[in-house]
């Protein structure tokens, strides 16, 4: 796929999001703090890609703020958003191009995964990646004047497949690093195996220090 695409992520509220990151992260702000730090590291991995038309949609004004700083386009959500996939449909609109849709919780993306998986899209007029599980999305690509809408959720690989998406690599041998979106503490470990951005393990080590600082009195 050509950078005349248009990048869109959505983020919940911070104070909303990864709940079922476990008993760790509900300590003071240091969810808030590691959801925050996914999200910057995928968007890095995404424009050190070269992709510089990056749409953030969220109601949360702290995100909306934190994407301006990265360079992305801040769209606000509308008050009673109706879920994810009606917030990135918000964020797509108007796009001139083709459009990507990307998980916000991807901290080992590596730019050169990301390229290649768009290069692979390129051949497709609607293409998928899936999560690690197999069962969820990590992308959706959607090429330019193509209507899809997205159906990100649960069983959202068989959704997207079920409407005319492409799987690419259905072998999963490739782009561990863009498959493994965080929900779960096991999810965060799969992460950092493969290598965390910057920011997230950051983050982490924060969290860590601190979880020791209480134990050891
Ligand atoms: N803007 C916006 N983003 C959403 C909405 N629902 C989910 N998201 C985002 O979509 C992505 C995928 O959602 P989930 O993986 O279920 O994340 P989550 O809802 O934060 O996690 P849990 O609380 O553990 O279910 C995350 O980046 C969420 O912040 C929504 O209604 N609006
Ligand atoms: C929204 C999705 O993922 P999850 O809730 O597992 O992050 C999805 O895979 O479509």
């Amino acid at each position: 796929m050509s950078d005349a695409v248009a990048v869109v992520l959505a983020l919940k509220a911070l104070r909303d999001a990864k709940s079922r990151l476990g008993e760790e992260y509900r300590v003071d702000d240091r969810r808030e703090k590691l959801v925050a730090a996914m999200f910057t590291d995928t968007v890095d991995a995404v424009v050190g890609a070269g992709y510089r038309d990056v749409v953030v949609v969220s109601p949360d004004p702290q995100v909306l703020g934190l994407a301006r700083d990265l360079g992305c386009r801040p769209v606000a959500e509308p008050d009673g958003g109706e879920g994810l996939n009606a917030a990135l449909a918000h964020g797509a609109r108007g796009a001139p191009g083709g459009v990507v849709y990307l998980q916000a919780d991807l901290p080992a993306l590596r730019p050169a995964s990301f390229a290649d998986a768009l290069t692979a899209a390129d051949a497709h007029r609607v293409a998928f990646v899936a999560d690690r599980h197999g069962t969820g999305t990590s992308l959706l690509a959607v090429a330019a004047g193509v209507r899809f809408v997205p159906a990100f959720g649960p069983e959202s690989a068989a959704a997207h497949r079920g409407a005319g998406a492409v799987e690419l690599d259905p072998t999963h041998a490739r782009w561990a690093d863009l498959r493994c979106d965080v929900d779960t503490p096991d999810d965060l470990r799969a992460a950092a195996a493969l290598g965390l951005g910057a920011r997230t393990d950051a983050a982490l080590l924060v969290t860590h220090s601190d979880a020791a600082r209480n134990r050891d009195g």
